[in-house]
């Protein structure tokens, strides 16, 4: 599986990527500049979390313009893999790969925490190494990741079963007490409707070094390159 990891000024959360999938994983992982735009090699393409181009006027507004995002469009239209890890969501939704938006947290402080997940289906890529309804637990930090969609938007979403991770509690029920920053139907990751591209706030490369106490983002990995690998 080669791996492409986007890097975009004030990215930071690139080698956390690129130590999993290269240094765990032992796949080939390249770093693309976001003035590159060539990623004919790359099987996945890995929008990384962090503050691109400061996240000044609105979290990934920027990043969606730069060259590397017009090659990931194009890349994700021949129905290949891209996956949006937190500031990487939010550049996929600014992008117009994912619908709706990740605006201010609602109790607008930034969130740095642990929290339980569902994993709401299993028959795609990303989480076909986990249980249906699967409670996991991964790591969040950001300021912008409540998910906001419009009411259309969102029933078709549901409907068609483009969320793959919700927040929850230890017991999978997604209550009042759950939901850390106000994401609509408690919403933490989605697909679009062919599949191929997921965005989730929650870092499942800080929990896939046993050394980091936590694995439950490593499945998601795995089930990435078991999809390639059938795909090869
Ligand atoms: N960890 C991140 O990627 C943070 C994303 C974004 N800068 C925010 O605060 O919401």
């Amino acid at each position: 599986m080669n791996v492409g990891v986007v890097v975009f000024p004030g990215s930071n959360c690139d080698r956390d990527v690129v130590w999993v999938t290269q240094g765990l994983l032992n796949q080939p992982t390249r770093m693309i500049w976001h003035e590159d735009s060539d990623l004919s090699d790359i099987d996945v393409v890995i929008v990384p979390g962090g503050f691109s181009y400061g996240d000044y006027l609105r979290c990934g507004a920027i990043a969606r313009f730069s060259p590397v995002m017009q090659a990931t469009i194009k890349h994700a239209e021949q129905g290949k893999l891209v996956l949006g890890i937190c500031n990487g969501f939010q550049v996929l939704t600014e992008a117009g790969l994912l619908p709706g938006a990740l605006v201010r947290n609602r109790d607008l402080h930034f969130v740095c925490d642990r929290v339980p997940l569902k994993v709401e289906r299993t028959d795609l890529p990303w989480t076909n190494y986990y249980r249906t309804e699967e409670v996991i637990t991964l790591p969040i930090a950001h300021g912008e990741g409540s998910y906001y969609a419009d009411a259309n938007t969102l029933k078709s979403l549901e409907e068609n079963g483009q969320v793959l991770f919700r927040y929850c509690n230890a017991e999978g029920k997604s209550d009042q007490s759950s939901n850390p920053n106000g994401s609509l139907n408690h919403i933490a990751g989605i697909c679009n409707r062919q599949g191929n591209v997921l965005g989730m706030m929650p870092h499942p490369e800080r929990a896939s070094d046993p050394s980091l106490g936590g694995v439950d983002g490593m499945r998601l990995f795995e089930g990435m390159l078991g999809a390639i690998a059938a795909i090869l």
